[in-house]
């Protein structure tokens, strides 16, 4: 039988701010299975589609984006925050469901004839997201595809994401914030 992945996941309530709902992915990952299963259910979804690069968001898709680039035996392209890469960048900033933030990549890292695949460990707003498949794509990379291990539909950002042109898949989704 298949392990349920979503029974992993770790609800607080009222972090970082009171009534946020926080889906705590540390209990996925510090489970074996769980983490091995999330990883590889991801890449299994996007082998053989030609994806040359997959680019996590810091923090937490780094954990996730790392492991499916190794997966799929692709580069991986670490989207940063503002100010923690060495090279020239590009930036955007982007709402988040609790503040705002500013997220980089490297300007030369990607580029036409690269697609990438984003991943992260959630979508809420889509606000992260949908600025990472616009920097991606300010290089003249395609940036079609996401992949994200929570869902929270009622907050609408896959939604928002696939209004862009980039196609979504997540491993679970909460309903409600
Ligand atoms: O869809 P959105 O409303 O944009 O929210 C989703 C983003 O928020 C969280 O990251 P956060 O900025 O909290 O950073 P962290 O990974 O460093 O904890 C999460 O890991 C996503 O990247
Ligand atoms: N509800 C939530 N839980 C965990 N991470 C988040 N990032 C944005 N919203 C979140």
């Amino acid at each position: 039988m298949s392990l349920d992945l979503k029974s992993l996941v770790r609800t607080i309530p009222d972090y970082p701010k009171k009534g946020i709902l926080f889906r705590d992915i540390t209990t996925l990952i510090e489970h074996p299975e769980g983490f091995r299963d999330s990883v590889e259910r991801i890449a299994a979804a996007y082998r053989g589609q030609g994806i040359t690069h997959v680019a996590g968001i810091e923090a937490r898709g780094f954990i996730f984006g790392a492991g499916v680039a190794i997966a799929l035996g692709t580069g991986f392209v670490p989207i940063r925050k503002k100010g923690k890469l060495p090279g020239e960048t590009i930036g955007q900033n982007y709402a988040l469901e609790y503040g705002v933030d500013t997220i980089e990549i490297h300007a030369d890292v990607v580029g036409p004839g690269h697609k990438v695949l984003l991943v992260d460990d959630l979508i809420a707003t889509g606000g992260t997201a949908i600025a990472a498949a616009g920097l991606l794509r300010r290089t003249g990379a395609l940036c079609d595809n996401a992949a994200f291990v929570i869902d929270l539909p009622d907050i609408g950002g896959a939604a928002k994401l696939e209004a862009e042109g980039v196609r979504v898949t997540s491993l679970m989704a909460f309903e409600g914030h």
